[in-house]
């Protein structure tokens, strides 16, 4: 069942639980290899990035302990059995690239052909790991298949990378924490998934400074030890939510204690005409005006731009796009991080929107047309399902998306949660 059939124009109303961050606990899951102690993580996710990961640490001879009701997983992976073990790292999921410096860390070589690409967002770039760990002291000894060594401790290194990269960043912690020395990373990523991989590593003993920030010091020790985490909620999650019940006219309210990192997110959303209410650990979407904010500067067209944390997150870029069809304005949304994100919103044509592809990057949406039910065809882009999803929400009749099952991998029980919501959504 791969496709999503939506009957919009009904009131999505009620209180919804976001899940655990999928960006979070797959580096935390990765980081699990860094110790030979147990590690239990709470608020885990039930999403397919989880079950690839743990169907190849299974292979590799780790022991998991899952409780799906109750989010919680334990996982040992002891020194020789992950050493002798067979498993093939996974694919069509980026987080397989978090698996290198863990792996090398504990086996001292590592065998790798994945590309780990995920998301078709155009390039997926690995050089910047494979940077990071040359710097540790791994050596490259053959490409495709990539062949890695580190013969002995990883040394500590100082960096500069060209750009601040989520993953990079996760890669770069798991070789300080145990390298020889002090190492530091400026223009390090400071997403909230990241800060949680380093809160994790700290847990278990890392010593970690500037978390938060675009400069990580860490100071390398010996050996970590396991811990007990709590993998944080989804922010993306909450916004898509909120922005679910604002373009259907309902009243939702999001329970979460994530509103510290909410503030710009929120205000992004607001400038497409969506208003919230704050509430002691709550949000509350309350209304849609369908009006978009006009800036002061007459001269310049509204915008909304993502780029790395802290700034609006590229990740919500898409499902701020689904809500704009409904607006009445112009806007223009540009993102700066991928250069092959926005190649789907022609889909955006068949449900009556006027949208223009300035160049990779940026896309402007022209309002006020009317809208009309449609099929369409997502690509492999887990956020672009959830914005055909938004656009066909909001239009009254039955839209059909095709190949949306790329939500699985990180929108636990979707359908299930939107129709005890009152949303008319099923896969077929
Ligand atoms: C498993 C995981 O955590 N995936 C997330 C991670 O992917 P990932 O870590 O792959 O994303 P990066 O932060 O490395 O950025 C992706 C690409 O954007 C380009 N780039 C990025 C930043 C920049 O300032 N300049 C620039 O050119 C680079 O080509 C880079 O390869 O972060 C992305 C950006 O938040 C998110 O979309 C992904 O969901
Ligand atoms: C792009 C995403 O994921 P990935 O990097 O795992 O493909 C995403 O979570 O939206």
């Amino acid at each position: 069942m791969t496709d999503l059939i939506v009957d919009g124009g009904h009131p999505v109303s009620g209180t919804v639980r976001p899940s655990g961050n999928k960006n979070a606990v797959l580096p935390m899951l990765c980081a699990t290899l860094l110790t030979d102690e147990p590690v239990t993580l709470e608020n885990v996710p039930e999403i397919s990035d989880i079950d690839k990961l743990l169907a190849y640490f299974e292979a590799m001879g780790s022991v998991i302990d899952r409780d799906l009701g109750a989010g919680r997983l334990t996982i040992r992976h002891d020194a020789d059995a992950f050493r002798a073990g067979k498993g093939e790292l996974p694919v069509g999921i980026r987080a397989a690239v978090l698996l290198l410096a863990p792996v090398l860390q504990r086996n001292g070589q590592l065998t790798f052909d994945t590309t780990a690409k995920g998301c078709a967002l155009g390039v997926r770039e690995i050089d910047p790991h494979l940077d990071i760990i040359e710097s540790f002291g791994g050596r490259i000894l053959s490409t495709l298949p990539y062949e890695i060594e580190l013969g002995s401790r990883a040394v500590a290194a100082d960096l500069w990378p060209d750009y601040a990269s989520v993953t990079a960043t996760e890669t770069f912690a798991m070789m300080a924490a145990l390298a020889k020395g002090t190492s530091t990373l400026t223009n390090a990523a400071s997403e909230p998934h990241v800060q949680a991989l380093c809160q994790m590593l700290q847990a278990m003993g890392a010593k970690i400074d500037g978390i938060g920030t675009s400069r990580l010091t860490i100071e390398g020790i010996e050996r970590l030890g396991g811990t007990i985490a709590r993998v944080p909620d989804d922010h993306h999650e909450v916004a898509t939510y909120l922005a679910i019940g604002a373009v259907t006219g309902g009243r939702l309210t999001v329970e979460t204690d994530m509103g510290g990192h909410m503030p710009l997110i929120l205000r992004q959303f607001e400038k497409l005409g969506l208003r919230f209410e704050i509430g002691e650990g709550t949000i509350t979407a309350t209304g849609w005006t369908r009006e978009i904010t006009e800036p002061y500067t007459r001269e310049m067209l509204p915008k909304i731009e993502a780029a790395p944390w802290p700034y609006f997150p590229a990740d919500l870029l898409p499902q701020a796009i689904g809500v704009s069809v409904g607006c009445k304005g112009d806007i223009l949304f540009w993102n700066k991080v991928y250069e092959g994100a926005l190649g789907w919103s022609a889909e955006l044509l068949k449900f009556g929107a006027r949208v223009h592809l300035s160049d990779p990057h940026r896309l402007i949406v022209c309002g006020g047309n009317s809208l009309r039910p449609a099929t369409v065809e997502a690509p492999y882009i887990i956020r672009v399902v959830l914005a055909l999803f938004i656009a066909a929400i909001q239009i009254d009749g039955r839209s059909t998306i095709h190949q949306a099952d790329p939500i699985r991998r990180a929108y636990p029980h979707f359908v299930e949660k939107l129709t005890a919501l009152g949303a008319k959504v099923r896969w077929q």
